[in-house]
């Protein structure tokens, strides 16, 4: 099996950057990253590849250098069969998520999607704020945000649902889908034409899998409902990976994330709550903190109703986190600079001579 590299994405600019070294050095797209091995898709065939020191050096610095899937990677052939992956190439975009662990570290979920489409359910009923979170992640990946509604078969009236919905997505297309029916697919289309790849971003059982095969045209993902068939009970994919869509481009499945957290995502929240950011620009007072100042534009769009007070108390919540994540990293930063400078003024007293 062979891969054509520019409906991949491989471009000319990336062509130029990084020109093919034959078999010593060659370019490769990540389709699915595991511990330390990677899957990745070179002209002639997918090969495993283990991690060059370089990118672990890398990695051990921050976690989000780690190789994910839709990162575009040098591969080394070495004469003992070996592969590694040498170097992962900038990003031109990112879907970051923090991860669990106490400092504020990023999680790589996919990389250089050309689309983030927000994936939610229209059954059971929607979540509005786990949509406005995943849209603020989406913005801030750089890559351009979607809001694909599926299970439109399930509800009466999906347009009107689409309709309720786009006020919380100012900016973004708002697509009703029905991967079981078909409709709507034709939308998406354009996002996975040869050279483009859409990133799905959403919870588990919210139709992922179903879409993928939907618009693979086979399939290509294992769903729940096939899962539960076979005995093995409700589980859920559990690993990103990057698929081929016949004739056209790729999509990036990201794995069922309960709970995203935001890191340093102020932009991207920014954007996903334009309406807000922009009542908050026409405030009378640029520290203006919302709470009764005079001309203050929040206060007076919220009596109105023309800014409802659930986008309201979402926009601080999230706006919350993302402080304290970036105080924290701050902190972090600082904590490490601090350690560097004992160790190098450590050295230089050492260096200075015998003490005694
Ligand atoms: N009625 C209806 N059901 C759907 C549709 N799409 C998906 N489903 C069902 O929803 C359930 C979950 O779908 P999946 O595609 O497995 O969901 P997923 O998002 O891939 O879930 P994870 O694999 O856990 O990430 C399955 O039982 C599907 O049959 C749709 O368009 N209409
Ligand atoms: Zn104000």
């Amino acid at each position: 099996m062979t891969f054509d590299l520019a409906s991949l994405g491989w471009d000319a600019s990336l062509a130029a950057a990084y020109p093919d070294r034959g078999d010593e050095l060659r370019p490769g797209r990540v389709a699915r990253a595991d511990r330390g091995v990677c899957t990745v898709l070179c002209a002639d065939g997918p090969v495993r590849a283990s991690l060059g020191g370089g990118v672990l050096i890398a990695a051990a610095r921050d976690a989000v250098n780690l190789p994910c899937a839709g990162d575009w990677t040098l591969v080394r052939s070495w004469p003992d069969q070996r592969l590694t992956v040498e170097a992962v190439l900038p990003r031109r975009t990112a879907i970051v998520r923090r991860t669990a662990d106490k400092d504020s570290t990023g999680q790589v979920l996919a990389a250089n999607a050309d689309a983030a489409a927000v994936i939610e359910p229209l059954h059971p009923e929607p979540d509005v704020g786990r949509i406005e979170r995943l849209l603020a992640l989406a913005w801030e990946s750089g890559a351009q945000p979607l809001l694909v509604l599926t299970k439109c078969d399930l509800v009466a009236d999906p347009v009107a649902v689409a309709a309720q919905l786009a006020e919380v997505a100012p900016g973004v297309a708002v697509l009703p889908v029905s991967a079981q029916r078909g409709t709507g697919l034709a939308q998406l289309r354009p996002w996975v034409a040869a050279g483009r790849t859409l990133a799905l971003l959403g919870p588990s059982g919210a139709g992922k899998s179903t879409l993928v095969n939907a618009l693979a045209g086979a399939t290509v993902m294992t769903t729940q409902g096939v899962r539960g068939v076979d005995g093995k009970g409700r589980h859920t994919t559990t690993h990103r990976e990057l698929i081929l869509i016949p004739g056209g481009g790729a999509v990036l499945d990201t794995p069922g994330v309960r709970a995203v957290g935001l890191l340093d995502a102020a932009a991207g929240l920014d954007q996903a709550f334009a309406d807000v950011a922009e009542l908050i620009a026409a405030c009378r007072f640029a520290d203006c903190g919302h709470r009764g100042e005079p001309g203050c534009a929040v206060r007076s769009a919220l009596e109105s109703g023309d800014l409802a007070p659930r986008r309201w108390a979402s926009w601080q919540k999230l706006q919350r986190e993302v402080a304290f994540e970036m105080r924290r990293r701050d902190a972090r930063l600082s904590a490490e600079e601090r350690q560097r400078w004992k160790r190098i003024h450590k050295e230089h007293r050492r260096r200075a001579g015998p003490a005694r």
